[in-house]
């Protein structure tokens, strides 16, 4: 909520509330905003002018929601802020809470800026598929310089108030009444030439070799935007106006914001920015909600296991200022643990800089480490992070229902085994649920969630709160083999490797799928997590190695297509980046840089002679179809089963724990743009190729969807008879 207060001899003489925040208002108040400024210039007993908010917050921008509006019309915020900038009474910001996107455009077209202390600012429009288009990417580097507004621009991050005192970017900042700061600031203005404080009369501070710099900044750029068009945009409307007068910069900063709000990937930036505070309204399948279940203070947590999820998992709490004990089976392993994670909180300590006081962790009141579960009595919740062995989960649950306070929280960090099972083993099955941290644990910000038959809303609600205090997004889902991410990552990368056998090379399937905007490809990530893990989980399952009944054709199991090619490079001891061969090979055990291996492509070539499999070319078309869609399908087989309550749950989980491009939205967005009877119809032919591939087979929930005539995302889940989307 903007308002508008008009300075009068020393005094505040009206008041306007006006917001540029609130949906659907965007428009309304702009237009009070214009008249209140049209007559606070005719006015004469008006001496200067003073914006600020409401509820200590000054403006989070326009509605997103809007950009996404067929009727988006009306006033343009650029000639407002030209307006402002233009006006013969000074004008100041008084910027306290958050000043983001035309929020800070606003400001920027104000004479003079003070800001609270505990403000943030920024041009977060990039994120959302944008460029700051009401002429910020003019303003901004003519005030702060081109390599600061860059950065700012081109990043959409936050800044702290003190940050923007440091860029130049505000002129004071203050512990006090920001208001009154500004109103008093306001009266020592009053008949000060403003000239000089208007931006777009300023000349863009020169650089000793603009050309060298924009030319690398623009690397730079690129490198990080994979693919994602605003960054690069963002980066052009900058570089306008180091070359052209204020005017040509604002038209071609117009041109620019046009594109992208037509190119398709500010929707899907959008309806991620929006998926992800959906996720936050869970329910589950019994209907249990957010809305009625209480989470429980966490005063003290417990880890236990500290292999490198562990190791992780206390570097989250620890940063989220829960205290930690940490525990391990014995002196050694302890030991080495120790010694992992203080490294882990040193580097992060030193990222953080002068707040890392806060993190106190040399404290043994803030991290503990034991090898004694005793130690375990008072915490409120304990995080198990051991191997993925069912006994040995089952076992340490069983112990942990004997030791811990009946009100603990007992979390199991799994990807993908049975949470009613590991809760069998306690006496108060209500308080086990399942938490999926993605490694590294401390840097990744997605948390699967599950809760088991039994598991309480209590439960529910307290971890998605500790997913919040870790700064994650946790995202609420149902208990299956492989839950959400790992359930849908199976059938794609089982795709990956059915290609190979087909003609295709692993550098050929990761480059369409780094092409497509994903970080890595399915290839490269296996040799990064290690071959090893998913050959011990087949062992167990049975599908290869001693367990396995001889007679068993060699890629066929339990009647359908099976292919043994990851199972026959780990018997070579090829395990990926750790033992320097993978599926690619490696400068030496641990390298980094994958390179296509010769090796490896004869080793194919004679499989497939004597699996007697013809070889053929396979176009990167096939190759990215066979492998999303088939994700894909399996998305709408979890949504069938009411095991996520909706598309969002599973963009969300894609988005920030496997590396989908926020650009595209998530599979299930992605899906929707590219037309349900379109993926139907390529799942129907390539399931027809494959008729041993059950994954490939389209699920009867997309048939459904397609017979219903292809309704948009939101409407999915009122045609599915299960829960109900909430965007
Ligand atoms: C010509 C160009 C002119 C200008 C362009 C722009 O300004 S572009 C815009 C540039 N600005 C941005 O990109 C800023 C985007 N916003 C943010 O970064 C954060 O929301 C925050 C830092 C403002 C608050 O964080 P927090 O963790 O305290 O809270 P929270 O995140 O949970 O949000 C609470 C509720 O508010 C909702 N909502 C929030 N902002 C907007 C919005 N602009 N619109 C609509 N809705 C918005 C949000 O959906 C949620 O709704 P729900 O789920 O409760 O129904």
């Amino acid at each position: 909520m903007l308002r508008l207060l008009l300075v009068c001899s020393c005094k505040r003489i009206r008041q306007f509330s006006y917001t540029i925040f609130s949906n659907p208002k965007f428009n309304i108040f702009l237009q009070a905003l214009e008249d209140g400024l049209k007559r606070a210039d005719a006015d004469p007993s008006v001496k200067a002018v003073m914006i600020c908010g409401e509820n200590g917050k000054f403006s989070a921008g326009a509605d997103i929601q809007g950009f996404s509006s067929p009727k988006r019309q009306g006033i343009a915020l650029g000639p407002l802020v030209s307006l402002i900038e233009r006006s013969e009474k000074p004008v100041v910001a008084a910027i306290e809470g958050i000043a983001l996107g035309g929020g800070l455009e606003v400001a920027l077209g104000c004479h003079f800026r003070v800001a609270h202390v505990q403000a943030r600012m920024g041009l977060p429009e990039v994120t959302i598929g944008l460029l700051p288009g009401a002429e910020g990417t003019q303003r901004l580097p003519r005030l702060i310089g081109v390599p600061a507004a860059l950065d700012l621009i081109t990043t959409g991050r936050h800044i702290p108030a003190t940050e923007a005192l440091k860029l130049g970017l505000v002129d004071e900042v203050v512990e006090e009444n920001t208001v009154e700061a500004g109103i008093r600031l306001a009266n020592k203005l009053i008949g000060q030439p403003l000239g000089p404080r208007r931006l777009s009369l300023k000349p863009i501070p020169r650089l000793p070799n603009m050309e060298a710099f924009l030319s690398e900044a623009l690397v730079k750029v690129k490198k990080q935007a994979r693919g994602c068009l605003a960054p690069e945009l963002c980066f052009q409307a900058v570089k306008a106006a180091t070359e052209q007068p204020f005017a040509d910069g604002v038209r071609r900063e117009r041109e620019l914001f046009n594109i992208l709000l037509t190119s398709g990937q500010a929707q899907a930036l959008q309806y991620a920015f929006f998926a992800e505070r959906a996720v936050q309204r869970w329910t589950t399948l019994s209907g249990a909600s957010w809305k009625s279940a209480s989470p429980q203070p966490i005063r003290r947590a417990a880890v236990i296991g500290l292999g490198t999820m562990g190791r992780g998992i206390v570097t989250s709490l620890v940063k989220a200022n829960i205290p930690v004990v940490a525990l391990e089976q014995d002196v050694e392993y302890l030991n080495t643990g120790r010694k992992a994670v203080m490294l882990l909180l040193e580097r992060e300590a030193m990222k953080m800089g002068q707040d890392a006081q806060s993190l106190d962790f040399h404290n043994p009141a803030r991290l503990q480490f034991t090898v004694d579960f005793d130690g375990l009595r008072d915490v409120d919740l304990v995080i198990e992070a051991v191997f993925e062995n069912m006994a040995l989960k089952k076992e340490i649950f069983k112990k942990l229902s004997g030791i811990c306070k009946p009100g603990a929280f007992l979390c199991t960090n799994t990807s993908a085994l049975n949470i009613d099972e590991i809760a069998s083993a306690t006496s108060h099955p209500q308080q086990v649920i399942g938490t999926h941290f993605f490694s590294p644990a401390h840097v990744m910000r997605l948390l699967e969630i599950i809760y088991g038959r039994h598991t309480s809303p209590a439960a529910i609600a307290t971890a998605m709160q500790l997913a919040k205090a870790m700064k994650k997004v946790g995202v609420v889902v149902g208990n299956c083999f492989g839950f959400v991410g790992n359930r849908m990552m199976f059938p794609y990368v089982q795709q990956a490797v059915f290609l190979l056998e087909e003609g295709s090379r692993p550098e050929n399937v990761d480059q369409v799928i780094e092409d497509f905007g994903f970080k890595i490809g399915p290839f490269r990530m296996s040799d990064l997590a290690g071959l090893d893990v998913g050959w011990r989980s087949r062992k167990g399952q049975g599908l290869t190695g001693a367990s396995l009944p001889p007679g068993t054709p060699a890629r066929q199991r339990h009647g359908r297509r099976y292919s043994p090619l990851p199972d026959l490079l780990c018997e070579q001891g090829r395990f990926g980046q750790k033992t320097g061969k993978g599926w690619y090979q490696y400068e030496k055990a641990g390298g980094r840089t994958a390179r296509p291996d010769p090796w490896l492509h004869s080793f194919l070539s004679e499989y497939r002679d004597t699996h007697q499999i013809k070889t053929r070319f396979i176009d990167q078309e096939e190759i990215l179809e066979r492998c999303l869609f088939s994700l894909i399908n399996e998305g709408f087989n979890i949504l069938a089963e009411g095991i996520a309550s909706g598309p969002e749950h599973l963009d969300v989980i894609y988005i920030n724990g496997y590396g989908w491009p926020k650009h595209k939205g998530g599979p299930m967005f992605h899906a929707s743009t590219v037309g349900l009877p379109r993926i139907l119809a390529k799942l129907q032919k390539y399931s027809e190729a494959h008729p041993d591939v059950p994954e490939l087979r389209p699920s009867a929930f997309l048939k459904k969807l397609v017979a219903a005539g292809n309704p948009p995302l939101k409407e999915w889940m009122s045609c599915s008879g299960s829960q109900s989307s909430k965007l």
